[in-house]
């Protein structure tokens, strides 16, 4: 098996390629820290590629603070941005492909139908727009790209909604949650493991592909499917997004189709509520 080197190796996605690559018993996966690996540094970015000659690059490296973004353009567009085209460039040199996650918050949201790749990107946020130039960015420069993107991400790792969720569970009585904001919620240990599958599979077919878990919720009703599964008692109220400002504007609908990864790589999809049932599982064994 050829050399992987995971990018952003210490965040929640990378946490998840760690743990998926050990139970599929793959080696040849490294994970250096930002130390030796910041994708801004060139030059740390040549000594590690030198290093390890790997075959395939996965980017999770990122800027994800969403509403913090919108004050802080130059150091979002640095890291989403340039430093997935430093990755390119290397992975260039070194006839390496490169695995570049992206999001659903490329689009606008304001059209009710499954997105597809072809669909055009508008984004409304400093994060979504430094994430699109990166995507085009790695795409100028290397055409042995995968550029996945995907969607309210998470799992036992780092933070995310559901790790969010639980902690003010447990401290209030109530909480009011956005109903007018409809996705697909992806835990990070599925997505890793299709991008291991892909990897695997030796597959050329280079492109933009989207990956979510199967189905359509709001952030109210995965909020309810959190306290639900978790045997949380907590009032639950759903509000509009006009009810609970934040610093960026969020899509209001931004279901993915995910047809083209399905078909190309014969990927089968979890239902997200399967997925939730066991990263709380996860959660509750490590208490
Ligand atoms: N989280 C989500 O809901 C979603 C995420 N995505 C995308 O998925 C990918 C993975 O996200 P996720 O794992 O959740 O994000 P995290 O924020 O958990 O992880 C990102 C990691 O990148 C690291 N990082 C930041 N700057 C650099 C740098 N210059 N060099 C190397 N590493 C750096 C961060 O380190 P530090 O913490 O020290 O800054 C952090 O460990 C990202 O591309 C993101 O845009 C897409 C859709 C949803
Ligand atoms: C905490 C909280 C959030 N919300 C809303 C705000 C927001 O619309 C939604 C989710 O909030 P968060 O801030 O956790 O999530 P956010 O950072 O917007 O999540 C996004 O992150 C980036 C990185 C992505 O790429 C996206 O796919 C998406 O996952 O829930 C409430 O309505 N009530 C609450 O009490």
């Amino acid at each position: 098996m050829k050399n992987i080197l995971v990018f952003g190796a210490s965040g929640q996605l990378g946490q998840c390629l760690k743990k998926v690559a050990s139970l599929k018993g793959i080696t040849s996966i490294f994970f250096p820290p930002e130390s030796e690996a910041n994708i801004l540094d060139p030059d740390l970015l040549a000594k590690v590629f030198e290093q390890y000659k790997p075959a395939y690059a996965i980017n999770c490296a990122a800027y994800t603070a969403v509403d913090k973004a919108e004050d802080d353009i130059e150091l979002a567009r640095k890291i989403n941005k340039t430093g997935a085209a430093n990755l390119a460039v290397q992975c260039k040199a070194y006839g390496a492909a490169l695995v570049q996650i992206s999001t659903d918050f490329v689009f606008a949201g304001n059209n009710p139908n499954p997105l597809s790749e072809d669909d055009i990107a508008e984004p409304i946020s400093v994060y979504g727009l430094t994430k699109l130039e990166g995507e085009q960015d790695v795409a100028a420069i290397l055409p042995q790209h995968f550029i996945i993107r995907t969607s309210w991400l998470y799992s036992e790792f780092a933070n995310n909604f559901v790790k969010t969720m639980l902690k003010l569970g447990a401290e209030r009585d109530e909480l009011k949650i956005i109903a007018d904001q409809v996705g697909t919620p992806t835990y990070a240990i599925d997505l890793a493991g299709a991008i291991l599958d892909i990897i695997t599979s030796g597959s050329e077919n280079y492109g933009i592909y989207h990956y979510s878990n199967e189905g359509v919720t709001s952030w109210y009703d995965f909020a309810k499917g959190i306290f639900d599964v978790s045997g949380t008692k907590v009032n639950v109220f759903p509000i509009r997004t006009s009810e609970y400002p934040t610093k960026a504007t969020r899509p209001a609908y931004s279901v993915m189709d995910k047809a083209r990864i399905r078909n190309t790589f014969g990927l089968q999809i979890p239902y997200w509520r399967d997925s939730l049932i066991v990263c709380i599982n996860a959660l509750q064994s490590a208490q």
